[in-house]
């Protein structure tokens, strides 16, 4: 089994009020989810990766390499229209089928979405199990290959521990918070704040 399709997510961005100098970022795994999020409107869009193979084949239906040439298209696809992309990699600092995930694994995706022409990387505590000590160590090793200044974290509050997390990922002389926000997650039903490392 894997998690059920995307169905309504451009209706809801059809159907919010925006305001203005709010960006609102569509969730677009694929051609169909990019050409269904222009029609709708969206001016930014994100790819979701996953630093687990398991957890992407069970997320998205494909391989992590798949998943990577169907967003080099949708990235081209924007990069056409000028349309911004942040990239996601779940998985970061573990896995709900795997287990532990290797901080080389999540440089590597994270680096393979950034050379492709993410703005951004956001890298996810998808299921909260992350600790300050794992977190330190995954984005010392992320930052290896893709600058902080280009890096966020997402961080899940399934054990209460996304703010020290979070936290952490703030570190004094790596990055300054530029602001977060907090939000349900509809993958694991858990709190999750996000932040950026810059
Ligand atoms: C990626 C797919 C669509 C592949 O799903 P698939 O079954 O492999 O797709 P397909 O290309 O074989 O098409 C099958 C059907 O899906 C439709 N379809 C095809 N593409 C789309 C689309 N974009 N939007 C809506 N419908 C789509 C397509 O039209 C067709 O419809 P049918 O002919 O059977 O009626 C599916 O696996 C899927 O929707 N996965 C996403 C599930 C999901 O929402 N996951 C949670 C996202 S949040 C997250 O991942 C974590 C994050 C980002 O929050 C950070 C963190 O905490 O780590």
């Amino acid at each position: 089994m894997f998690s059920v399709k995307m169905a309504d997510h451009t209706e809801v961005f059809r159907g919010i009020q925006r305001a203005p100098h709010v960006r609102y970022p569509v969730l677009t795994p694929n051609m169909q989810g990019f050409q269904d999020a222009v029609a709708a409107g969206a001016t930014e869009i994100a790819v979701f990766g996953s630093a687990s193979e398991t957890f992407s084949r069970r997320n998205i239906n494909c391989s992590i390499d798949e998943s990577m040439l169907r967003f080099q298209e949708v990235i081209n696809a924007a990069k056409q229209r000028q349309i911004p992309v942040r990239g996601y990699v779940s998985c970061a600092l573990g896995c709900p089928y795997e287990g532990s995930v290797e901080p080389s694994k999540v440089a590597e995706v994270a680096k393979r979405l950034y050379e492709m022409g993410c703005y951004e990387i956001s890298l996810g505590d998808t299921i909260g199990v992350g600790t300050p000590g794992s977190m330190f160590k995954m984005l010392q090793t992320v930052m290896k290959d893709v600058p902080v200044n280009a890096l966020a974290v997402h961080c899940h509050d399934t054990y209460g521990q996304a703010l020290p997390n979070i936290l952490t990922a703030l570190q004094p002389g790596w990055s300054c918070t530029t602001g977060w926000t907090s939000c349900w997650s509809c993958t694991t039903g858990s709190t999750s704040y996000m932040t950026r490392c810059h």
